[in-house]
C-alpha cells in the first residue's frame, strides 16, 4: 500500500508552478465530442488519473485521443463514428464522467451515460442536469442504473438552475450548442473553469455570451470544429499550495498563479495575517510567524471554494483563537477533520458549521484520506505536526495533484512516498532512515 509519509517543522521556501486546471480539463475534453471536423489540440493539461479517465470514456465511443505527458498535450480526433453509451466503469471512477452526456447528445441526439453515485462529500444527484435536457425537448428515462436521453433535435430554452451547479452549467452550455434557437441559462455557476469551457467552445464556432456571468446565452450553430486550445492554471492547487505556505511561516512564489481566480481565499489568507502578492507571472505568498483566526463559508464561485474547504481548516486549527468554518455547499465534507482527532486537532462539528479551536499542537499519526482535498489537507496537517504523519489511500491524491510530494520536497519539506507492505509498518528508525 502506498504511503506519503511527512516529517513535519520544514518552512517552505522556494518556486512551484501550477499546473493546467482538472476542473477545466475535464469538461474541455467532454466538450471536444461536439467537433465533428478536424482535430483539437489541449495544451497545459495535467497529468493526473481523472484525466486518463475521461480520455478512456472518449476512447471507448470511438474517439481517438492521444496523451503526451511530456509536453502536457491531448490530441483529439472526434470526427469519426462516435458511439452514444458510456459504461458504468469510468462514470463509476469519477463523476465528472457525466459531462459527456450534453455533447453526445448534441451531436448525436442520444446518450446513454451511467448514473453517478454520490460520494464520501455529499449524495450529488443530477437533476438539475436532466431537468435542463428536458427543457430543451429530450426525453430522459433513468433504467438498471443508466440515464438515457433522447432527442430527435433540441430547441433554445429558457432554464433557471435551482443552484448555481458547475457540472448541470456545463452540460447544459454543451447541450445547447447545437439546439434550434437561442438557449438562456439562468443563475449559472461562474467559476473560472466555466470561462475556460466557453472560451473553448466559441473557438471551435459555438456562440456562447455571458459565461461568467449569471446568465449564459447560447444561440444554436450548425458545426464545431476542432481547434487548438490551452487550460488554465488550477487555482485549487494553487491555494493547496498557498495554505501550505501559510502554516509553515513560508516564503513561496507560484508560477502561472492567477490572482483573480482566487480572490476569495486570498482575502481570508490575508485576514489571517498571510502576505500574497502579484510578482511577475505569479504569486508571492509569506506565512507569518502566527496566524490568527478567521471565519469562512462556503458558496459558488466568486464565494470561498468548497474544494479548499479541508485545506483551509488546517490553516485555522493552528492560527490563534477560534474560528468557524461553514459548509453550505456539500452535506458531508467535514470527513478529514474527523482523521484529524487522531493528529490531536480540537473541533467541534454543529451541522453545517465546524468550531475550530485554534493553536493545535498536531501530532504525527496514521490517516486516511477520504478525497482529493482531504489528502492534501492532511499531508499539509503532517508538514506542522511533531513526528512522523503517514497519509494512505493516495489514489484520491492523484484524482488532483501531480507530482504533490516532489512539489513540496523541492520546496525544502521532509516528505517521501512509499510503498509499504500491509505486513510490514516502518520502525521509527526505519522512518528517520528515509529523511537522513
Ligand atoms: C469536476 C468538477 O468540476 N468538479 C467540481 C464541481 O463538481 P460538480 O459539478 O459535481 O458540483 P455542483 O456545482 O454540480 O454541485 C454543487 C451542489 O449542487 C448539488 N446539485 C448539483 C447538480 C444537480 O443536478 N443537483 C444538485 O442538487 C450537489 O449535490 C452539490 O451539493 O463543482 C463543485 C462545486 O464547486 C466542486 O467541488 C468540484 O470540484
Ligand atoms: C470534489 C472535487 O472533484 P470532483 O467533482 O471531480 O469529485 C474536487 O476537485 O475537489
Amino acid at each position: 500500500m502506498e504511503k506519503m509519509i511527512v516529517r513535519g517543522g520544514n518552512r517552505l521556501v522556494g518556486t512551484v508552478r501550477a499546473e493546467g486546471a482538472k476542473n477545466a480539463v475535464l469538461p474541455i475534453v467532454a466538450a471536444t465530442i461536439l467537433a465533428s471536423k478536424g482535430k483539437t489540440t489541449l495544451k497545459n493539461v495535467p497529468v493526473l488519473s481523472d484525466v486518463y479517465t475521461i480520455n478512456n470514456v472518449l476512447r471507448n465511443i470511438n474517439i481517438d485521443i492521444d496523451f503526451n505527458e511530456e509536453t502536457n498535450t491531448v490530441e483529439v480526433d472526434a470526427t469519426g463514428n462516435v458511439s452514444w453509451e458510456t459504461p458504468f466503469e469510468y462514470v463509476s471512477k469519477m463523476r465528472a464522467s457525466i459531462v459527456v452526456m450534453g455533447p453526445l447528445l448534441a451531436r448525436l441526439g442520444r446518450a446513454r451515460v451511467a448514473l453517478p453515485g454520490g460520494c464520501a462529500i455529499g449524495t450529488r444527484p443530477i437533476d438539475l442536469h436532466l431537468k435542463g435536457f428536458e427543457a430543451m425537448g429530450a426525453s430522459i428515462k433513468i433504467e438498471n442504473g443508466y440515464v438515457e436521453a433522447v432527442a430527435e433535435k433540441l430547441y433554445g430554452a429558457r432554464i433557471y438552475l435551482d443552484f448555481p451547479s458547475v457540472g448541470a452549467t456545463q452540460n447544459l452550455m454543451m447541450g445547447a450548442v447545437y439546439a434550434e434557437g437561442t438557449t438562456v441559462l439562468e443563475n449559472v455557476a461562474r467559476e473560472p473553469e466555466i470561462v475556460d469551457l466557453a472560451r473553448f467552445l466559441n473557438s471551435m464556432g459555438a456562440k456562447v455570451h455571458g459565461a461568467g456571468t449569471e446568465t449564459i446565452r447560447i444561440e444554436g450553430v450548425e458545426e464545431l470544429v476542432g481547434v487548438t486550445h490551452s487550460i488554465i492554471p488550477d487555482r485549487i492547487e494553487t491555494g493547496t499550495f498557498m495554505v501550505a505556505a501559510a502554516v509553515t511561516n513560508g516564503n513561496i512564489f507560484i508560477e502561472d498563479a492567477i490572482a483573480e481566480h482566487n480572490k476569495p481565499l486570498i482575502s481570508k489568507l490575508k485576514e489571517m495575517g498571510v502576505s500574497i502578492e502579484e510578482e511577475g507571472d505569479g504569486l508571492r505568498v509569506v506565512g507569518p510567524k502566527q496566524l490568527r483566526a478567521t471565519d469562512v463559508k462556503t458558496m459558488p464561485h466568486p464565494g470561498f471554494p468548497t474544494d479548499m474547504q479541508a485545506q483551509m481548516t488546517i490553516a485555522q486549527l493552528v492560527s490563534q483563537g477560534t474560528s468557524t468554518m461553514t459548509e453550505t455547499v456539500f452535506e458531508n465534507r467535514f470527513m478529514h477533520l474527523e482523521e484529524m482527532r487522531r493528529m490531536n486537532a480540537n473541533f467541534k462539528v454543529e451541522g453545517q458549521t465546524v468550531l475550530l479551536y485554534g493553536n493545535s499542537s498536531f501530532q504525527g499519526a496514521e490517516v486516511a484520506a477520504t478525497d482529493l482535498r482531504a489528502a492534501a489537507a492532511l499531508i499539509i496537517a503532517g508538514l506542522v505536526s511533531s513526528g512522523y504523519t503517514r497519509v494512505t489511500n493516495l489514489k484520491h491524491l492523484d484524482r488532483g495533484y501531480y507530482n504533490f510530494d516532489k512539489k513540496l520536497r523541492n520546496l525544502g519539506a521532509d516528505i517521501e512516498r512509499i510503498d509499504e507492505s500491509n505486513e510490514k509498518a516502518l520502525s521509527s528508525q526505519e522512518l528517520a532512515a528515509l529523511f537522513a
